[in-house]
């Protein structure tokens, strides 16, 4: 891990550009769209610098790890067809999520969508379709008991199978594109039972068949559509990360080798790229890895920050961020602007909408990122960027994250003051496990452990991490395990706090909620209090109400009620 560390350095900001809206553009024909999307011939004037992001040194460690080779990349239709016109740059990438991408139909949409911006010239993200993700974990935890003869009987290898072959002969595609990979498949789900195991590493390698396989799909269709475009597997052109399997990390190796190979491949003979999301390449192993669930958000802000492109556009299922989870309530509501701290927290809160560390490369870079529904294009959608104005803001957005584990615990007087928080942190630091809300006094600190870290590595089912953890807290301290909590997180102006606090205690107190314990993080923009998990859900929808609801917040209800939605250089556009 110190060498890996070794590997990264210092993002640099890079100077702010004039944002240029994404309006819906005119409609125009495949063959007009496709002239324009790869073949303008100005240079990008109004973009960013070519690789803004790339200028860390890259160290001879790093450099070793940089994958360049070309492979399984599914070759352009209409290769050279706009030889000369290579001076023009890559502008956004847009990435679409699983339910964007879950059918055919969703496909052809899909296409559409992006040839509705013949203006840009873009670099697609995309993740697995639908549900395939969850359908492929669930075979591998199949296969592990069933026996190697069973597995071709599995079905969700068939309900895989029959969603991307349907789809390739729905689309008029030739199945050659994915029955590779498809037999691969098969192939290891066959090796896993034969093992009776199924390690952290061979899922990665597992569920990397989703997005391998929606990407050639997707390609082909563009070019049976006429548009050149160009596959690619992000963990053979540069995405390299720690060797975190499930969770992995982005090396700043990564910059500037995606960069170089994105840039140069357009530059040579200009064709969409289609990326894998949620894909890299462990810097050690060599191995396919993932950045943890829903991590092409990530794939397309670390595309952003590499090529400096003007925007990074994330479209999914819902209007935008919303004020709370739309399952959670129903009446959550688009939230118009976030700033990237705002943004930073609500994901790693637990908001499902966007990856915890996508915001990290769109921070570092300055490359706003705007969340779009794909089924609803005409909604304006959130824009994310460095700074905005607050002087109207209370509250943004609710956020909760259920079934934490939290930790009592009570100095036994053995360490002197000072000795004991440095003692309890260095616990969890030798653990490797992170924290992230903490309330201490001189005697006694309550902390909750880091939900993303505890998805990646299940550390609730690995009873006996968690039991080390309280056996040598237990050392200097009276520990009090408390399981079954929910983190609120208030996400909005901190600085209005006293209003916030006023009026959520207010709310509590009416539903009888007792509130276990507050934090307000340093970052200024997210107050969290934990209850009990079996009060959670009508907390929020207590709280959203009175926040969101009641007229509370009329500035905020003003904005929504207004259909424009001003960019971040001023101007306003409507729909
Ligand atoms: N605050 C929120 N704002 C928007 N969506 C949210 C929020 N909290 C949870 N969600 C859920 O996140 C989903 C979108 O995220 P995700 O499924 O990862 O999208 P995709 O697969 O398209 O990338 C929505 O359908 C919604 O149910
Ligand atoms: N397919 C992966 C990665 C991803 O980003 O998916 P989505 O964009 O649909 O959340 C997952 O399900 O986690």
């Amino acid at each position: 891990m110190a060498a890996a560390a070794a590997l990264r350095c210092n993002p640099r900001p890079s100077a702010a550009v004039a944002l240029r809206g994404a309006a819906a553009a005119p409609q125009v024909g495949n063959e007009a769209a496709f002239e324009l999307l790869v073949g303008a011939t100005e240079p990008c004037l109004r973009g960013r610098r070519r690789g803004a992001g790339i200028r860390c040194q890259r160290s001879a460690a790093a450099s070793a790890v940089v994958v360049e080779k070309k492979s399984r990349a599914v070759e352009p239709a209409r290769e050279g067809a706009n030889a000369g016109h290579t001076e023009s740059e890559l502008t956004v990438v847009m990435k679409f999520g699983g339910s964007s991408v879950a059918s055919a139909e969703r496909m052809r949409e899909v296409a559409d969508l992006i040839l509705s911006f013949p203006e840009e010239r873009p670099v697609i993200v995309l993740s697995a379709m639908g549900k395939t993700t969850n359908k492929l974990l669930m075979a591998g935890e199949k296969a592990v008991g069933c026996g190697a003869k069973n597995v071709s009987e599995l079905d969700e290898l068939t309900f895989i199978k029959e969603l991307h072959f349907g789809t390739i002969d729905q689309l008029g595609l030739d199945r050659s594109i994915v029955s590779g990979l498809s037999d691969e498949l098969e192939q290891l789900l066959k090796g896993i039972a034969m093992m009776k195991e199924l390690t952290l590493r061979t899922r990665d390698y597992l569920v990397s068949f989703g997005e391998c396989m929606s990407t050639r799909i997707f390609a082909a269709l563009l070019n049976k559509l006429g548009v050149k475009a160009r596959q690619y597997d992000a963990f053979e052109i540069g995405f390299i990360t720690t060797d975190d399997f499930t969770n992995a990390d982005i090396l700043e190796a990564t910059y500037p080798a995606i960069a170089k190979r994105l840039h140069g491949d357009w530059v040579t003979g200009p064709a969409i790229p289609i990326v894998t999301g949620f894909l890299g390449k462990g810097w050690k192993t060599g191995a396919i890895t993932t950045l943890g669930r829903g991590g092409s958000d990530l794939t397309a802000t670390t595309i952003g920050k590499a090529l400096g492109l003007r925007e990074i556009q994330v479209w999914k299922d819902v209007d935008g961020v919303l004020t709370c989870d739309p399952n959670i309530h129903p009446n959550a509501k688009p939230v118009p602007y976030l700033t990237f701290d705002e943004a930073a927290e609500l994901a790693y809160f637990g908001a499902q909408v966007l990856h915890p560390q996508s915001m990290r490369p769109a921070r570092e870079g300055d490359i706003p990122v705007r969340v779009k529904n794909s089924y609803n294009r005409r909604a304006p959608g959130t824009l994310i960027t460095k700074a905005r104005d607050m002087s109207k803001t209370v509250l943004t957005s609710i956020v909760l994250k259920s079934n934490i584990t939290m930790l009592d615990i009570v100095s036994t007087r053995m360490l002197g003051q000072y000795g004991f928080l440095a003692k309890v942190f260095s616990i969890f630091e030798d653990l490797g496990i992170s924290v992230d809300c903490v309330a201490t006094s001189e005697v006694s600190i309550s902390l909750t452990l880091d939900p993303s870290k505890l998805w990646s590595r299940e550390l609730i089912k690995q009873a006996n991490e968690l039991d080390h953890v309280i056996e040598e807290l237990e050392k200097i301290a009276v520990v009090h395990l408390l399981q079954h909590r929910s983190i609120i997180s208030l996400i909005g102006n901190v600085q209005r706090s006293s209003l916030i606090l006023e009026k959520a205690f207010n709310v509590l107190r009416t539903n009888g909620v007792n509130v276990q314990m507050i934090s307000q993080g340093a970052s200024k923009v997210n107050i969290s209090l934990v209850v009990h998990d079996s009060e959670a859900k009508q907390c929020v929808q207590a709280l959203h109400s009175a926040f969101f609801e009641s007229g509370f917040l009329p500035e905020v209800n003003d904005i929504l009620q207004d259909d424009s939605v001003a960019h971040s250089n001023g101007t306003v556009y409507r729909h």
